[in-house]
């Protein structure tokens, strides 16, 4: 479904970030990127939703490649027609619309009719039923964990094949993180909704996701299943601050 291979990425023509980056998410996947701070983790994900020159960034070399469509060729709102939708880091919701009204922003680029997307909007109160209560909320006023759903609510509206999503962990309690987590899984497995999310916080990831690629300084150091990952104890000293050559010896 996602073939990333071998990118490399630069900022301002002189910060490199990826050196080298390989990794594919499989149709009906649920894909984690590892790594701690700077790691390359958003980088990557703003090169897959072909973002990165909105920040004065790009890919210098190496090919993504989403369902036959090249991305550096493709602009991020055809990205998001052809089901690559991405929910970026900070949970950003328009904080002056209500939460619903935030929702059907998500299926503005679609055709639907007002059924459809009165099915869309129940389907995502069905899976994040706290919303349903908030709906009439302005979205600044919610809590992180509100924001953070009423983001990935409003990626869902726009139905994607892909979900891609930079860090919904972060700042939110450990319960709301299960909370979200746990959703993600559900629509996984009985949506076969494609999943890569970036994440600093390895256990939770470890605990949903089939595989898994951890990034180091811009370099895939590592890759396998969950279930793998998980027996390696040197995998959390990974995060604290051990070289990697440590974990590279220990593989
Ligand atoms: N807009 C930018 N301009 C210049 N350099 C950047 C920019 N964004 C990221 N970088 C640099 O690129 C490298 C990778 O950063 P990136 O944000 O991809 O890492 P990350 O793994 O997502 O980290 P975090 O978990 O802290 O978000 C870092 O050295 C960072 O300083």
């Amino acid at each position: 479904m996602l073939q990333i291979d071998a990118v490399e990425a630069v900022y301002q023509n002189a910060i490199a970030a990826l050196h080298g980056v390989s990794l594919n998410v499989r149709a009906g996947e649920f894909h984690a990127l590892l790594g701690a701070n700077g790691a390359g983790k958003s980088t990557t994900l703003k090169a897959v939703s072909n973002l990165l020159p909105a920040q004065r960034g790009k890919v210098t070399a190496g090919s993504i490649v989403f369902d036959g469509h090249n991305v550096g060729r493709t602009s991020p709102a055809a990205l998001v027609r052809l089901g690559l939708v991405t929910v970026l880091e900070g949970r950003h919701c328009f904080r002056s619309l209500t939460v619903e009204e935030n929702l059907l922003t998500g299926g503005l680029g679609r055709s639907s009719s007002r059924t459809e997307l009165a099915k869309d909007l129940e389907r995502v109160y069905a899976i994040f039923p706290h919303l349903r209560d908030k709906r009439r909320a302005l979205a600044g006023l919610t809590s992180g964990g509100e924001q953070q759903m009423t983001a990935i609510g409003r990626a869902l509206m726009s139905r994607p094949r892909l979900l891609v999503l930079d860090e919904p962990s972060m700042g939110l309690a450990p319960l709301i993180v299960q909370d979200i987590f746990r959703q993600l899984k559900r629509l996984n497995r009985e949506e076969g909704l494609s999943i890569l999310v970036a994440e600093q916080n390895s256990t939770v990831a470890l605990q949903y996701a089939d595989r898994a690629t951890v990034l180091d300084t811009g370099v895939a150091v590592l890759a396998g299943t969950t279930a793998e990952l998980r027996q390696r104890s040197d995998i959390q000293s990974f995060y604290f601050g051990e070289s990697v050559a440590t974990l590279q010896a220990a593989a």
